[in-house]
């Protein structure tokens, strides 16, 4: 953000017009809660940088607008410097040491003592600040507008730093940064706008930025349709890898969504001892016997089965890491495969195992941690040290495995070894329930059977799961999800594809 703040200085906008704009969006989103309360009196905190700048801004706009407004600053205005100063100089109004402010009779607060020049954590004398003010919101139900991001989130990992403000409202400018989407930071900030401020879209071009909010215009034009001249195997066949006789049900989850994602086909390679269960319990989806790493083999000798889902319900086992292994083996013909749950913590001894495989693979590969399998696979990428943060994580995790990492949870990251991320926004926590990962994961198998390409299926798949977990509302059971994913598909396609 300091350098598209930077380059679109340099190419002739005057930095305090980027303030006096982003200020402008504060005040109309203020005078915006004021109106709905029928409330008039704004005390606005600010800091020591810009962030603070864009309060006194926004404080004298308010002030004009006939808003009963005071100032808190936890920096004296002498000690500003740049456009802060500036800013503040322009602010005539009361003013007061932050220290001292006094919540009671106000209806609204402005927070903008950090914003994305937080550099560490806070000293108690914020902290302490923070808390009060967290506090009074609490106890008075009165809003709280945090200015660029809730003071205390880190802007790019989401942390928290020591204390934060807890947000009604988040104006943001120009993009959303990744302190807004990831966890903890997504939950201080309320509603989150993000205006526009002056800065040019093709200031990211030449920044190469590769992080992405998980949205349709990241993948919609590679989604795949039925061809009107198309068939079944046009479409891909996903072979989806059962557990016995006790563990059948997560793959068989994973097979339906398979199909309900666009495969033409799907087959379930099923232990002898399951069969009968298997078979007993599915119709579209087709059974076919498989006994370990040798029945998996044999099967996949047929070509056409170009995407593989294999882990739920496949047990922890060293038969299990062969038969991930088999399904990974280099052959001419570039076979997708999904790994979830078991196909991963059978590796847990011995990552490296995993990662020449994945780096040998055919054909694109998808890994689907949650934070639990997620620890016990990348021990080496999940240190908490040096701030880091999940996106960090998944990246590192993508380029070691060299594969597509799909770090699942309220805020799931998929991350591409090129170094391309998404994250998904707002996903239902009914997503949280048994079964749901195994539909995921026959999702991406699904998509990965259709051809399309790995970061891309992965990231659809997140986001149809968690679309269709929004579209079915409260009560959500995995199988729901599956239910719902036609809905899913007439918004995407329009009701006649
Ligand atoms: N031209 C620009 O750069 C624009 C910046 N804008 C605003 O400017 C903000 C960024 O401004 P700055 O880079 O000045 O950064 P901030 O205002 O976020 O904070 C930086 C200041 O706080 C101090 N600081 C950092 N961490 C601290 C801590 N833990 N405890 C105490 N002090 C700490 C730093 O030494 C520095 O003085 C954005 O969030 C946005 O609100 C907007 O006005 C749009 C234009
Ligand atoms: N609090 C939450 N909010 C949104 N999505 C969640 C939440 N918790 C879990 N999920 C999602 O639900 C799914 C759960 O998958 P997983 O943990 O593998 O469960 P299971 O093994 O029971 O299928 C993942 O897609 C995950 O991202
Ligand atoms: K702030």
């Amino acid at each position: 953000m300091a350098r598209a703040d930077r380059m679109t200085i340099d190419s002739g906008v005057p930095s305090m017009d980027l303030m006096e704009s982003a200020a402008v969006a504060i005040a109309r989103v203020a005078s915006r809660v004021l109106q709905r309360m029928s409330g008039r009196r704004v005390l606005v905190l600010c800091g020591p940088g810009n962030n603070g700048g864009d309060g006194y801004v926004a404080a004298r706009l308010l002030r004009a607008q006939r808003y009963k407004v005071r100032v808190a600053s936890l920096a004296p205005p002498d000690r500003l410097r740049g456009d802060a100063a500036r800013a503040a100089a322009s602010w005539t109004g009361t003013l007061l040491p932050a220290q001292e402010c006094d919540f009671h009779g106000v209806d609204l607060v402005i927070d903008a003592l950090f914003g994305t020049g937080l550099a560490r954590d806070l000293d108690p004398a914020a902290q302490t600040l923070v808390n009060r003010l967290n506090q009074w919101r609490r106890e008075t139900k009165q809003s709280v507008i945090s200015v660029d991001i809730p003071s205390g989130v880190d802007g790019t990992t989401g942390a928290i730093r020591g204390a934060a403000v807890e947000a009604d409202e988040t104006v943001t400018f120009f993009r959303v940064k990744t302190g807004h989407l990831l966890l903890p930071g997504r939950t201080r900030c309320g509603r989150l706008t993000c205006a526009h401020i002056g800065i040019r879209s093709t200031t990211l071009e030449s920044m190469g930025v590769k992080a992405f909010v998980n949205a349709p215009e990241l993948w919609l034009p590679h989604l795949p349709r039925p061809r009107v001249d198309g068939h079944k195997y046009t479409r891909g066949h996903a072979l989806v890898v059962s557990g016995g006789a006790s563990f059948t049900g997560a793959a068989r989850l994973s097979a339906s969504a398979a199909l309900r994602a666009g495969a033409g086909l799907v087959t379930l390679a099923s232990p002898t001892e399951a069969l009968a269960v298997n078979a007993s319990a599915l119709t579209s989806v087709m059974v076919r016997p498989a006994d370990g790493p040798v029945g998996l083999a044999h099967v996949l000798a047929d070509e056409r089965k170009n995407a593989i889902a294999i882990g739920p319900g496949l047990g922890v086992s060293e038969a299990s890491c062969q038969q991930v292994e088999a399904a990974l083996k280099p052959q001419a013909y570039r076979r997708a495969a999904v790994l979830d749950a078991d196909a991963l913590t059978s590796f847990e001894s011995d990552p490296f195992r995993l990662w020449r495989a994945t780096r040998g693979a055919p054909g694109p590969v998808v890994m689907t941690p949650h934070a639990g399998e997620f620890a016990r696979l990348f021990a080496e990428c999940d240190g908490n040290h040096a701030n880091r943060s999940k996106l960090d994580k998944a990246r590192d995790a993508a380029r070691v495995s060299g594969a597509v990492v799909l770090y699942k949870g309220p805020d799931t990251v998929v991350a591409a070894p090129d170094g391309r991320a998404s994250i998904q926004t707002g996903a239902s926590p009914w997503l949280a329930t048994a079964g749901s990962g195994d539909v995921l994961t026959g999702i991406v198998a699904g998509l990965l059977a259709q051809r399309m390409e790995g970061f891309l299926a992965a990231s659809c798949a997140v986001w149809m799961h968690a679309r269709a977990a929004e579209q079915f509302g409260p009560g959500l059971i995995a199988d729901d999800i599956i239910a719902t994913l036609p809905q899913v598909w007439r918004e995407l396609c329009g009701e006649s594809a």
